[in-house]
């Protein structure tokens, strides 16, 4: 279970407030206006950005003073943040160790987070030698062989088609389905939410509002998110 107990963030002009829950082995969209605060949530969350106020807890531990290397959660960037100059399995490797020096099993897990995202053969690539997506794949591989138990995905497919994109967040679910983890997936497209997270979380007005049924807020959405999306929620959907 995650839990943001009073957490509040302020840098300069800007706040968060959040305080919520989330069970274990739920998955989460995280949806709202650009600068509301999505990925300072999941940076507090990662460890990569001090809170001013608050605690997080994860699965009982009070994870707030913790690294991120400490705290068991795993984070995919916007940009995938992979090493053109190493090769497809060192950038999955370096989910392991970030010195590259693998044991044969760490080796072996590697190679086998690659099979399971489509890519078996090719950890001698380097990542200019993929498509975008088979680089999102990559990226994927590097979250799934830390076998963390939270997951934290700020838009990570945002650069590809809509059918990879579909794709990628199918695949996602599958593994998801595997490993039993936590998810939190930053986007801004409802039809991600839609498609891989039971329950949706709006950030807007200063405020990371407590996760509430996906369906049910896109049926019915408040005002800040009928402000975000605009009139996009009634368009047909082959426009
Ligand atoms: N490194 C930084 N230093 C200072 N302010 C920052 C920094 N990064 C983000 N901010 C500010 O913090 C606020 C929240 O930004 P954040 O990136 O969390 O929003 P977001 O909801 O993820 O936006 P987007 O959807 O555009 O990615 C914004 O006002 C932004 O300008």
């Amino acid at each position: 279970m995650l839990r943001l107990e009073n957490v509040q963030v302020a840098q300069d002009d800007f706040t968060l407030n959040a305080d919520f829950t989330i069970d274990r082995g739920a998955r989460v969209a995280v949806i709202g206006p650009s600068g509301a605060g999505k990925s300072t949530l999941l940076n507090v969350i990662a460890g990569f950005q001090p809170l001013t106020a608050g605690r997080v807890w994860l699965n009982g531990q009070d994870i707030t003073d913790l690294s991120p290397g400490q705290r068991g959660v795993s984070m995919l960037f916007q940009d995938n943040n992979l090493f053109p100059h190493l090769s497809v399995a060192q950038n999955v490797g370096l989910g392991l160790r970030p010195d590259l020096r693998l044991t044969t099993t760490q080796q072996d897990q590697v190679r086998a987070a690659l099979v399971q995202v489509g890519l078996g053969g090719m950890g001698d690539r380097k990542p200019a030698q993929l498509s975008g997506g088979q680089q999102s794949r990559v990226a994927l591989a590097r979250v799934l062989v830390q076998r963390r138990g939270l997951v934290l995905l700020d838009e990570p497919f945002a650069a590809l088609g809509p059918a990879l994109k579909m794709e990628m967040l199918d695949l996602l679910a599958q593994v998801l389905d595997g490993t039993g983890a936590t998810l939190l997936l930053v986007t801004h497209d409802p039809e991600d939410a839609k498609r891989i997270a039971p329950l949706t979380m709006l950030v807007a007005d200063g405020m990371a509002q407590a996760p509430v049924q996906t369906a049910a807020l896109f049926a019915a959405p408040p005002a800040a998110l009928r402000a975000y999306l605009g009139d996009s929620v009634d368009l047909p959907r082959n426009l």
